[in-house]
């Protein structure tokens, strides 16, 4: 189902007379649970403040994130949203990894009203060039970088049974009497989008019918911005299992922005063990990530700008009044 167009921003008057300011844009990233993702997030903030980022970090954080955690990030210049959590329709889908059913409450982030644009970026993503300019690119289009189809998380799909990736369309081209190949496939890790309601609530009716798949949310808004995705350069998301699996399409030393998504190489519980940790150019990503989280100069300091605000619902109080949709929830695995 393709989205309404977004409304395009400006300042924009509503029924109260009162006007609001939409032309915020910022980057946002997702966090729940109580464990070690609040240091993906904390060394996100201080890598956006290497690269003299000019816009803030916001963290939209599910109600299990502890106040210890809370104030962590928000002594680190981090503007913080609680969000209600949000699940898919009752399923016995077997999820490529149990706890991807939390990430469907990444969809909450379409309600930022306060923001025009926004970049989403995981917590296990650190930003080592300055890509603000992403945040200028032109309004309509949902932007990402193409996943790859090689991992073994990709073994139930039909790509992976042919050995078919759009990373390398002509190594093993698509069978036709497969039909036609699957459509271009972004990793969900990381995307420029526009808040929007008419986005939002069309996103949240399209989830209620529409059964998971093994990549939960990341699945869903293929399917969901499929006529509007532009996919872009690789050196804005650099998924790890590229490095071994297409070595041919990878500059490292063009890499803007790197995702930590393989298996073993979260930084923050690195021990080397996993297939591929022991390579040169993994221990050096993971080194560099280290070397950020742990520089002291790239802590937030309060005269920086004004103090981070934290608010406890999703949405501008203003918009507070109007309904949410309803969303069915069920009880869900804890996170990972
Ligand atoms: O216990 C968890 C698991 C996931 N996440 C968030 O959900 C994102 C997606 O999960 P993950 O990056 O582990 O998926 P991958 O990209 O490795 O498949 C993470 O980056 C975090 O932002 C979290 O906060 N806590
Ligand atoms: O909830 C589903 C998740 O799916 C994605 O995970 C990756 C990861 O599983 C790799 O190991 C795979 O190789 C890769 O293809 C896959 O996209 C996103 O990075 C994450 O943000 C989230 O959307
Ligand atoms: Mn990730």
């Amino acid at each position: 189902m393709a989205p309404e167009a977004p409304v395009d921003f400006g300042t924009k008057k509503i029924s109260t007379g009162l006007e609001m300011e939409y032309s915020k844009k910022a980057y946002v990233t997702f966090l729940a649970g109580t464990g070690d993702y609040v240091k993906g997030v904390v060394g996100l903030a201080k890598g956006l403040r290497k690269v003299k980022s000019a816009y803030p970090l916001v963290v939209a954080i599910l109600p299990d994130v502890p106040e210890e955690h809370r104030e962590i990030l928000r002594a680190q210049g981090c503007i913080v949203y609680e969000i209600e959590p949000i699940y898919p329709p009752d399923n016995q889908i077997q999820f490529a990894m149990a706890y991807y059913v939390i990430n469907y409450s990444k969809l909450r982030i379409w309600n930022f009203l306060q923001y025009s644009k926004m970049v989403y970026l995981d917590a296990d993503i650190q930003v080592y060039e300055n890509i603000d300019h992403l945040l200028d690119t032109p309004n309509g289009y949902f932007y990402a970088v193409m996943d790859c189809f090689c991992e073994k998380t990709w073994s139930h799909s039909p790509q992976f049974s042919i050995g078919y990736c759009q990373q390398c369309p002509n190594k093993v081209t698509w069978p036709a009497e497969m039909g036609s190949p699957p459509p271009l496939y972004f990793n969900a890790g990381m995307c420029v989008f526009e808040p929007s309601r008419l986005t939002y609530e069309s996103l949240l009716e399209a989830l209620k019918i529409t059964p998971p798949t093994p990549f939960a949310e990341q699945d869903f808004l293929n399917m969901f911005f499929q006529q509007v995705y532009k996919p872009i350069p690789l050196v804005y998301n650099l998924v790890l299992a590229m490095l071994w699996r297409h070595p041919e399409n990878v500059e490292l030393e063009k890499v803007k922005v790197v995702h930590y998504c393989a298996a073993g190489s979260k930084p923050w519980r690195y021990t080397g063990q996993e297939a591929n940790m022991d390579r040169e150019d993994i221990k050096m990503l993971v080194k560099k990530w280290w070397d950020i989280y742990e520089d002291a100069s790239l802590d937030f300091k309060a005269e920086e700008s004004s103090a981070a605000e934290e608010e406890t619902f999703s949405k501008p109080s203003i918009l507070a009044a109007m309904p949410e949709p309803a969303v069915s929830y069920i009880p869900a695995p804890s996170a990972a």
